[in-house]
């Protein structure tokens, strides 16, 4: 264990992730991973999010609440005043508690849709590291977007952007809910971009193989470097295999043993992420296509959408599924009952499904995810997308016919060689030597420098 005097000589790092459990996510796992390399971390994050996490995780790494205001908000806010009173609060008191630190930092590490931190590190002297929790392809399109390149709503039914493959309009990223206000969602991620030539460093979750082409593209605008899967860091790093476990979950019950008592390649893993919420006629059909496909499946239903499972559903299913509030994500893909995984395609969903060999069924809901669920089906190959009905539904034949899809002796088979080849690029990625790691080392020995 450092002694804090020791502590206090290493390079200082702020990580400032936006207060949702997909971007904290990474961010954590990015910072965990610093700390394991002699790095001192302050991982900075809002009371909301952080009053389960434990208020130190390893000697190097500590968390710290810094308010957003969220906890006087008596009444249902849209988005547009969600984010302007979280840019406005969050800055203030974040500005606060880096002016009242004893031991300075040299560098902040910030999400990307908080562009606002960099002037804030910038006064103080302090570099800046832009921290994108999205694809390169996702964030390219962003890009042109913010260059007006591509605009919103769009104008093609399909568009033809530099190093990206042909979009249609259910490729591209989603925003169709915030169309009423002032389209404050699109604005935010084209706003990624507004500040970037007086950034420090820009740092993608993302490898280089995966998204080559587009890699190299954005490489070509900023000096942009990669260093995901950040979930698989700390895993591939032998030595550090022992701490691991500490991801911010909010509830975590133990799928384990249920997992343990099926046949491998038995289970369909179901999880919509942190924030997508079904409608109750869409929660219904995953229900029944689940039951119809005969399958064993375990799926996480957070608390809040319980109530539109069908009556009785838990008890009906009881032979066949198991229905968690949330568990340990990247644990339950790593397992060998999991078959393949019917996702809404967040990133990090799809990352630690391609990182775990585990074939997809995409069900996107929104934004990124539309764009990710394009290159899941038809550019690497590893899943098959859901089609929808003309009420939007995706009915519960659909769901059954695609989970037979994925299990089918031929079409599984090669799914599930090519979710392997991409587990196998993405351990190189992260492993001693590959390009995620070598990012990371060269951004490590700078610090180094600049703390000397
Ligand atoms: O039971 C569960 C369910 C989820 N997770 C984890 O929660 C994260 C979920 O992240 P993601 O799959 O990216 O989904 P969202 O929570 O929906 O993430 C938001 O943020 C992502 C990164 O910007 C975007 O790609 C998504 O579209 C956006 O909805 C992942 O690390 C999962 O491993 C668990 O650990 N246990």
């Amino acid at each position: 264990m450092e002694t804090e005097v020791a502590a206090a000589r290493k390079p200082h790092v702020l990580v400032v992730p936006y207060p949702g459990q997909g971007h904290i996510n990474p961010a954590l796992e990015f910072a965990k991973y610093l700390a394991s390399k002699g790095v001192r971390i302050t991982f900075i994050t809002t009371k909301a999010v952080t009053k389960s996490a434990k208020s130190s995780l390893c000697g190097l790494l500590t968390i710290h609440n810094v308010s957003d205001g969220s906890e006087d908000i008596k009444d249902p806010e849209s988005i547009e005043g969600y984010f302007k009173r979280f840019k406005t609060v969050f800055s203030k008191n974040l500005a606060r508690f880096i002016d009242e630190q004893t031991n300075a930092a040299q560098v902040i590490v910030y999400d990307s849709t908080m562009p606002w931190v960099l002037d804030i590190a910038h006064e103080r002297g302090l570099r800046g590291a832009s921290f994108f929790t999205q694809s390169c392809a996702v964030s390219a399109v962003f890009y042109h977007l913010k260059q007006e390149t591509l605009r919103f709503p769009y104008e093609d039914s399909v568009v033809s952007l530099p190093s990206l493959p042909a979009l249609g309009t259910k490729d591209l990223p989603s925003f169709l809910e915030f169309m009423d206000s002032k389209q404050t969602i699109p604005t935010i991620m084209a706003d990624q971009f507004s500040n970037l030539e007086k950034v420090d460093w820009i740092f993608l979750n993302t490898f280089d193989k995966l998204e080559n082409e587009v890699v190299d593209w954005m490489a070509s605008q900023y000096p942009i470097k990669t260093v995901g899967p950040t979930f698989s860091l700390l895993q591939t790093d032998k030595k550090l295999s022992n701490s691991k476990n500490h991801t911010i979950s909010l509830l975590e019950p133990a799928c384990t043993e249920w997992l343990d008592s099926r046949e491998t390649g038995s289970v369909v893993y179901v999880s919509f992420g942190s924030i997508a919420s079904l409608s109750k006629k869409q929660m219904e059909e995953v229900a029944w296509g689940l039951m119809t496909s005969n399958c064993y499946f375990l799926w996480v239903v957070r608390p809040l959408e319980v109530d539109k499972l069908p009556e009785d559903f838990t008890s009906l299913a009881s032979e066949k599924g198991l229905i968690v509030s949330w568990c340990k994500q990247p644990e339950v893909l790593a397992h060998r009952a999991v078959a393949c995984f019917l996702t809404h395609c967040g990133w990090n969903s799809t990352l630690e499904a391609l990182s775990c060999g585990v074939p997809l069924i995409a069900m996107p809901q929104w934004v990124d995810q539309l764009t990710n669920s394009k290159f899941i089906e038809d550019v690497w190959e590893v899943g098959v997308r859901v089609k929808r009905g003309e009420d939007g539904i995706v009915g519960r034949e659909e769901i059954a016919m695609c989970i037979k899809e994925v299990s089918e002796e031929d079409r599984g088979m090669e799914l599930k060689r090519n979710a392997c080849m991409w587990k196998d690029l993405a351990n190189e990625a992260v492993e001693k030597g590959g390009t995620s790691a070598n990012n990371i080392e060269d951004f490590v020995s700078k610090l180094m420098c600049i703390s000397g």
